[in-house]
C-alpha cells in the first residue's frame, strides 16, 4: 500500500487530558540534548506534529509525545512534547501519560509496589516515581523542573478590557496568570467559550508588551498558555483550588495541567500563600485531581524558585497505526475556526 508514513501510537490520557505517545514509526534526530533535540523537530521536520494533532487525524484538545533515546546518560528514556501550536519544554499530563505507557506495554520494566523511572526532556531531568500493582500504574508522581514567577502584578492594557493585572511564571512553560474575579469572570464548564476568547485576547495583548526568558534556557521563551486563578479554599486542613488553563489555540485543559500546577506553586509561594512540603490540590474543568507540593526551594537566575511534585493517573485508550496515503491532500491536516480557535488576520 502507497503509504508515505506509517506510525505506531499508543492513546492515553491524564485525568481527561489526551497525551497519546508515539512508540515507533519515527527514528531518533541529532541532538547533545532533548532541546537540540526539540529544535530540531521544530525546525526541520514540524510535518509530524501537523500531520498528528491537526485534523482529520487529530483535533484541537490533544497532545502527542515522541518517546526517543535519552541525551543524558542517567535517563532511562528520553521524550518530546507536541502540543497544537508547539512544542512544550516540559508538560505534566503528558509526563504522566509517556510514563504510564512506558511501564504498562514494558518498554520500561515494571517493579511492584514502586517504580522510579528518569524521563530526560527538553527542559531537564526528571524524576518519576509510578506507585504500581497488578501491572497496572495506580498513580505517577513526577519531581518537575524548578519553577518561578518572574512577575507579581504585571499591568497589561488589553484591548477593549482595559488594564488587567497578571502574574507571569514558568512551570516548565511559561505561564499568564489571571486572576477570574478580577474580570468579573466565573471559571466553570458552561462559561467555557467566553473564557477562551478573552485568555487569548490576554495572552495576545501580554505576549506583545512581554517577552518571558528562561535564564537558564534562553530557548525557552514566550507564552503559549493562560492561567485563569480562583481563590484557595481549605477542604479537610489541605488548600483546593480549581484550575483552569487554556492552551494555545484556544481550548481548555482537560487535566488540572501539570505544569500549570507548578506555575501556581510558585507564585502561590512568592504571595506566603503556601510553604514548603504543604500539599496543594488543583482540580481540573471535569473534576479530575493532582495533587502537588513544594519539596525544595531553589534558585533559577535571579528568581527564587520552588521545585513541585506533581501527582496524577493515567489511562491507556487505545493501540493505533496512524498512516499518510500519499494521495492524501492534506499531508499536514487541516483547521477549521469552528473547534479551533483562528487568530485574527
Ligand atoms: O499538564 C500540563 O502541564 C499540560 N497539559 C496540557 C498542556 C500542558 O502541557
Amino acid at each position: 500500500m502507497p503509504f508515505s508514513r506509517s506510525i505506531n501510537i499508543v492513546g492515553c490520557h491524564a485525568e481527561g487530558e489526551v497525551g497519546d505517545v508515539i512508540i515507533g514509526g519515527v527514528l531518533d534526530v541529532p541532538g547533545k540534548t532533548m532541546f537540540d533535540k526539540l529544535v530540531h523537530f521544530e525546525t526541520k521536520k514540524d510535518s509530524l506534529r501537523q500531520l498528528l494533532l491537526n485534523e482529520p487525524r487529530g483535533r484541537s484538545s490533544m497532545n502527542t509525545n515522541l518517546v526517543l533515546p535519552p541525551c543524558d546518560p542517567r535517563a532511562d528514556a528520553g521524550f518530546l512534547i507536541m502540543e497544537s501550536e508547539e512544542y512544550a519544554p516540559m508538560s505534566g499530563s503528558n509526563i504522566i501519560c509517556t510514563t504510564t505507557v512506558l511501564l504498562e506495554t514494558g518498554m520500561i520494566p515494571m517493579t511492584e509496589p514502586v517504580t522510579k523511572v528518569t524521563l530526560d526532556t527538553a527542559a531537564g531531568l526528571v524524576t518519576v516515581t509510578a506507585e504500581c500493582e497488578g501491572g497496572k500504574c495506580k498513580n505517577v508522581e513526577f519531581d518537575n523542573v524548578p519553577a518561578f514567577a518572574l512577575e507579581l502584578d504585571y499591568k497589561v492594557q488589553v484591548p477593549g478590557m482595559g488594564q488587567v493585572s497578571v502574574d507571569i511564571a514558568y512551570g516548565g512553560m511559561m505561564y499568564v496568570l489571571v486572576d477570574a474575579a478580577s474580570l468579573g469572570l466565573v471559571v466553570d464548564n458552561q462559561h467555557a467559550r467566553q473564557l477562551v476568547e478573552i485568555a487569548e485576547k490576554i495572552k495576545r495583548a501580554v505576549e506583545a508588551a512581554y517577552t518571558p526568558v528562561h535564564p537558564e534556557n534562553p530557548g525557552i521563551r514566550g507564552f503559549s498558555v493562560l492561567e485563569y486563578t480562583v481563590p484557595l479554599r481549605m477542604e479537610a486542613g489541605t488548600k483546593v483550588a480549581m484550575n483552569a488553563v487554556v492552551v494555545s489555540p484556544g481550548r481548555f485543559d482537560r487535566s488540572p495541567c501539570g505544569t500549570g500546577t507548578s506555575a501556581r506553586l510558585a507564585v502561590m509561594h512568592s504571595r506566603g500563600q503556601i510553604k514548603e512540603g504543604e500539599v496543594f490540590k488543583h482540580r481540573s474543568i471535569l473534576g479530575t485531581e493532582f495533587v502537588s507540593r513544594i519539596r525544595g526551594i531553589t534558585k533559577v537566575g535571579k528568581y527564587s524558585a520552588v521545585l513541585p511534585s506533581v501527582k496524577g493517573r493515567a489511562w491507556i485508550t487505545s493501540f493505533k497505526q496512524v498512516v499518510l496515503d500519499i494521495t492524501d491532500p492534506f499531508p499536514e491536516g487541516f483547521r477549521v475556526g469552528d473547534q479551533w480557535h483562528l487568530a485574527p488576520n
